[in-house]
This record gives C-alpha cells, structure tokens and sequence, in this order.
C-alpha cells in the first residue's frame, strides 16, 4: 500500500539530487562570469521547492507506515551526533592524532550517564538476586581461552579490496548487498530470487568458508566505495593478542567477553556461597575485541563495557523462585516460529504463557528475559520499539538450549543489545577438561536413596610396584573418574587392554588390568555431582547508551533547532540546574546553598549565573538532558521561601519551598514521586516571560 510512497520519494530524492548538481554547475559558471547570478537564485529557490516536496513525502510515508524514513533517520541521527559530540557525550579517541576507528572517549556527560547505567544494572540485578560480583583481569592467559574455545573459533571471514586494500567483514558485505538487491526498486527480482535472497540472508551467519566465498561470488559482491573486486574471505582472530611477563614466552590476549573470569572462579564462588546452588555470578569490565570494521559510533567498537551474569543451576531443574514476578510481562517476543513464517503475526503473549508453550526453553531464562525488559524500560528505552529475538536452531552453539537476542530498533535498525543463552554445563566442562579441576556442585537428596553406582577399587598393591612415587597421583586419577570414564576403563580392561589415566596436571600413565577393580554397587546414596548449567545474559553498556540516546532525543515543538535529551531522571548525568532569576548577590548566595543542599543528598548539579536570559539557560541544559531546574527569585529571598522548580519535558513549573526542594528531587530522581504527584502538592508557577 505504501509502495506508491516510496516511488514517490525516490523520485523526489533524484528530483532533489539532479537540482543540486545543476546550482553547482550554474555555481562554477558564475564564477567564469559564464551564466547570471538570477539562474543560480532561481536554481536555489528551486532546490528548496523540491526539497519540501521530498520533506512532505517522508512525513506522508512515516505517518502511513509508523516507520521511519531512510532519509529522515540520517538527518535525526546528525542532529543526534551533533549534540553528542558538542556536549561531548562521547568523542573519538585520540583525535588530536587523527583517531583510531572503533575507540571513543566519554567526555563529562557521557561518562556520568555511564556511571549511572551501571549502578542501575549493578542495584536491579546483583542486589536484586544476591548476585557475587567479581572483577578480573582483562589481560586472560592463552590457556583459558584455549578452554572456552576463543583461541580456535573466535574468528569472522574477512575481505579485502583487491586495489586499496581495506578490510571487510564478509558476512556485512553480504547481507548489505543483498538487502540492497531485495529493495532495488528499478530493477526488482523476480519471486523466485527473492526467496532464494531470502533464505541466503537467513544463513549468512552460518556460512562457512567455502560457501562464503561462493556466496559473495555468485552475487558478485564488490568492495563498498569504489567497486573494485575483493579478496576471497579468510578467518580473522578478533582476540587482542599480548605477551604477559618481561620474557615475552606467555602468551596472553585482552579478554574478547568477561564471562570467563567467572567461570574459572565457579569452585571459589561456589564454597563462598556455601555450596548452595542455583547461584549467580556478575561481573562490569572492559571487554576487547578487534573487529574488523568498526562502525556506527558505539555499537561496534574494539573496547566496551559488558555488564555479564553467569546463573548456575542444576541442569534437572530450571525452574526459578521468583518467576511469578515477572510471568505476567508481555515483551515482544519474535520467536523462531515467527522468524521462519510459521506464524504470520506476532501473539501478545507473557512470558509465563511463553514458558508454558514452550517457546521459552524454561523459568530462568525468561525470568531473565523479564528483567531484562524492565531494566531496558528503567533506563529510557521506549519499549515498544524493543523485542526479543529467539536464535534459529543454527545460530545456537551446539550445546546451546535456547538463546534469545535483546534487540532495540534504532536508525541503524534492529541492533542486539544483550545476549541471554542457556548455555547448558558447556563452559565449566571445558574448564574442567582443561584445567583438570573438579568444577562439580553436589545435590543432596531430600531423602537418602538406594541406587546401583559404580565404585572404582584401586589396587594399592600393584600400583605402588608399577608407579612408585607417582602411585598417590594415579590414585586419585582413578578415584576422580567419572562414571563414563569408569565404564569405558572397565570395558577395555575387561578386554585385556591398556587404558590412559590423566592426572590433574596432565600427565597420563597406563592402566592395565589388575591395577584396579571397577564393579557396580547398590548403596544408599545421599546426593549426586554433577556439573551445573548456565544461564549466561550478557549486556553491552555502550550499545545500551547508544540506544538510549536515539530513543531520548526529540526537539521541541515548533523549533526543531531546540534539541532535548529526554534522560529518565535515574541516568540522567546531571540531575538539576540552578538559576538565580537575575545577578543579584542574594540570590547568587540562595542558588549556592540549594546547590549544596542537592549535593548534600547525591544530587548531581550546576548553578548557572551566566546571566543569560532564562530561555537560553534552559536550552542549553536540555542538550544535556537535566531534567529538573531551580530558580531562586525575589520571593525567594524576600517572600515566602519558594523557589521554582521546572520540569523538563513538560516544561510545567511548581513553587516548592527552597528547604524541601532538594528532597523533592531526590524523591523524583529514586522513583518515590513522579512528576504528577509534585503538580497536585504544590502551587502552580506560570513560566518566565522570556522563557521559551
Ligand atoms: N564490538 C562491540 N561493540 C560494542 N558492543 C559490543 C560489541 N560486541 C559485543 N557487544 C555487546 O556485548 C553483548 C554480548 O556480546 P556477544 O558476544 O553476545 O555479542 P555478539 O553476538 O558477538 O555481537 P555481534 O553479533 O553484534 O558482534 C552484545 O549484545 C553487545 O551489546
């Protein structure tokens, strides 16, 4: 239905592009004295006319779908890295030389709201469920992640340009090209190409190299910019390499996730919980990763900020305590149903109901998935233009159970924010294989059970002869199998065969048989061990913040010059302004001890006495998103003791009494009062004349 839209605004963009290369060309002739100054005004005028027809187009296309045009999101979003980068929220990392692509510094405001994002992550999950916090190094021995399997799979497929050189990442390259192919409006496929598109742009992340490579042949990819053709694609480590120690023989990488640190910790945390599960782990660091190439602003960079949770718990029972609490949201779940067209439209459903269809694998992963939601909705992410979007069976590691992507729709597009996975009992195994630590939790049964298990008998006799000094370690190799490991020895033995037996250091010695007896016992048994499963959600900061600021950003009405940052109070970097209405020193004096009165209660603050007009003051405190502003005036001084107190986004203004405002917004800011409640306890205050 909107089809005739986006006709009619691509005409007019080439409408609007074809005017401008005619003012440029009348331009240069004006300058060889070759054509009248007239043709270039009518030009321009011109160009203007047009450019309000495509302008009126967009508008039509955005109110019919409740999209955003392609062209509208580009100019929100430089209006948008305009006042980030002006109010120097976030700024290219060593720009004086020259900048390296994928590193930001946050400047003041950018690192407050950081600050804050954090703490609210840090006060609605690790205190919220008792989590342990930890904190580990960055730099990560190759040992480690040799075990979780960085060092060998950690790769993307990279491209280059035949000519300049200039990396890639394959699977990018692909799905631009081929969206770009599905929305060629001149010459569009046919029905039978479209589906094929489709269901290559459904399994881009699977491709392995040789179907890459005959993907990106076959559809002719070429290099973005200058068309040149590209190299085939070839696996790149992502993984920061380093040498730990003065000898450089350590080899060592930055830490591409910081999951890691927890699970090597899984014993230590495990007895510092009193060996109790379900438990959970977090951890907020830097995480490293070189990414091929990193691009729009802070959502792929080479450094940023993971807020990650590991929840242990027994892999027989996923079910979780607090469920109830949060069975009744109704996120939007895009579902692997809905993804592959097996359902056409999206069921509201909560995630209780979700749970017990069994689209959510179980209780723990959506309770996370709740509380995630609600973290998102805290922090300022319009939850309407956020979902959830389930992995299809071959995104999903093989051990995966069910992995679910926090996604929010930003000019960008749909970008994941968080990752939430069942990841069963993979990770503590591999470290358990590799570090020949026991990473094992204990159940114990509610009431003793009788049941067949197998003993393993080591014949201290003989493995003293045979292994002298090393019989202690042999020992407890037998003792620690598992009951696999057991069998499996047994059989062979059985067999008359020689078995390996691996130490916890490594070394691996001959078992033959005699050297040990392995029988099934039925004994009376009071619990079991076994490897506990994790559910893993991992949350990019910096995406979260990214996000944020597109869903915070509006102008105001009739003034599109006027930026707002719409922060919820909580993130916001500074949480008041305070102004003396006129330079008087009275009221300089009352303004500096409001503004002691807010930091004396944990508020952020600015006192300005620039001696501008209020309306100026007050636009320049919206660019940086404070939500409330102060104003001392005469009657404060002189009269009843009030001051106002503005609202932002309402722009509504109260008088509230100068020894109870600091409190008042302390109420605001922690979520104790909201606005509404401020306008029906105090008196209305009209706005300043020159305000607005
Ligand atoms: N290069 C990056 N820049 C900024 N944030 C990132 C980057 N890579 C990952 N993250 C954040 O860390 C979270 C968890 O990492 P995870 O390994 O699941 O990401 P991913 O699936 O590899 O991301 P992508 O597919 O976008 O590269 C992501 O949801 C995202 O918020």
């Amino acid at each position: 239905m909107t089809e005739h839209l986006e006709k009619e605004i691509q005409d007019a963009q080439e409408a609007v592009a074809k005017q401008g290369d005619t003012v440029r060309s009348l331009k240069a002739s004006l300058k060889e004295g070759k054509s009248e100054k007239a043709d270039v005004d009518a030009a321009i005028q011109k160009l203007a006319e047009l450019k309000l027809v495509l302008e009126a187009k967009q508008k039509e296309f955005e109110k019919a779908t409740g999209k955003v045009s392609a062209q509208s999101k580009e100019a929100l979003r430089a209006a948008l890295a305009g006042v980030l980068e002006r109010r120097m929220f976030y700024i290219p990392s060593f720009k004086i030389y020259g900048s390296v692509a994928g590193f930001y510094d946050y400047g003041p405001p950018g690192c407050a709201i950081k600050q804050n994002m954090t703490q609210t992550w840090r006060n609605h999950f690790v205190l919220e469920e008792n989590m342990l916090e930890v904190e580990c190094p960055a730099v990560t021995p190759e040992i480690v992640l040799k075990a979780s399997g960085h060092v060998d799979r950690f790769t993307d497929f990279m491209v280059t340009d035949a000519v300049t050189g200039e990396c890639f990442r394959a699977d990018h390259l692909l799905e631009g090209h081929l969206e770009a192919l599905l929305e060629d409006k001149k010459n569009p496929p046919s029905a039978e190409k479209i589906k094929e598109i489709r269901e290559l742009l459904a399994s881009v992340g699977e491709l392995k190299q040789d179907t890459m490579a005959a993907a990106l042949k076959e559809y002719n990819v070429r290099a973005p910019g200058t068309g040149n053709d590209i190299s085939p694609p070839f696996p790149f480590n992502l993984m920061f390499k380093t040498s730990i120690g003065p000898k450089g023989d350590l080899v060592g990488y930055l830490r591409p996730e910081t999951a890691q640190g927890i699970f090597v910790n899984f014993r230590d945390l495990l007895y510092y919980n009193g060996g109790k599960l379900p438990f959970a782990a977090a951890q907020i660091g830097n995480s490293y990763r070189n990414e091929i190439s990193p691009r729009a602003g802070l959502l792929r960079v080479r450094e940023f900020t993971q807020a990650e949770i590991e929840h242990f718990v027994n892999g027989a029972d996923k079910s979780h305590p607090k469920f109830a609490s949060i069975a009744g949201l109704r996120p939007l779940l895009y579902s692997r149903a809905l993804q592959m067209g097996e359902e056409k439209k999206a069921q509201p459903m909560s995630l209780g109901e979700a749970v017990e269809k069994g689209i959510i694998a179980n209780e723990t992963l959506a309770y996370f998935i709740g509380r995630t939601w609600l973290f998102f909705i805290k922090v300022g992410i319009n939850p309407e233009r956020m979902r959830f979007r389930q992995h299809l069976q071959h995104e999903m590691a093989h051990y995966a159970t069910d992995c679910w992507d926090g996604e929010v729709e930003t000019t960008y597009g749909w970008v994941e924010c968080v990752g939430l996975a069942d990841r069963s009992a993979y990770d503590l195994k591999a470290h358990t294989s590799m570090s020949k630590n026991d990473l094992t939790a204990f159940e114990k049964f509610p009431e003793p059970r009788m049941e067949e298990v197998v003993k393993v008998v080591p014949n201290n006799k003989e493995l003293g002869a045979v292994f002298k000094k090393d019989q202690k370690a042999v020992k407890e190799a037998l003792e620690a199998l598992d009951e696999c490991g057991a069998m499996e020895l047994k059989s062979k033995l059985e067999a008359g065969e020689t078995a390996k037996v691996a130490t916890s250091t490594g070394q691996a010695f001959d078992i033959k048989p005699g050297m040990v007896e392995i029988k099934k016992v039925t004994e009376k048994v009071t619990g079991r061990t076994y490897t506990p499963s994790v559910i893993e959600p991992s949350f990019g900061i910096g995406r979260i913040m990214y996000c944020m600021f597109e869903h915070s950003y509006y102008t105001r009405e009739g003034d599109e010059t006027r930026a707002v940052m719409g922060f919820k109070p909580i993130v916001a970097p500074t949480k008041a302004t305070v102004f003396p209405l006129v330079q008087k020193p009275a009221l300089n004096e009352l303004a500096t001890k409001i503004s002691r009165d807010l930091t004396s209660v944990g508020l952020s603050n600015i006192i300005d006495t620039t001696g501008n007009t209020i309306g100026k003051r007050y636009a320049r405190t919206d660019e940086i998103g404070v939500p409330f502003a102060v104003t001392v005036d005469f009657a404060s001084v002189d009269g009843d003791g009030s001051v106002t107190l503005r609202e932002r986004d309402s722009m509504a203004q109260v008088r509230v009494l100068q020894s109870e405002v600091a409190n008042v917004i302390r109420n605001l800011v922690d979520d104790r009062m909201t606005w509404g409640d401020v306008t029906a306890t105090y008196p209305a205050q009209k706005a300043q004349a020159d305000e607005e």
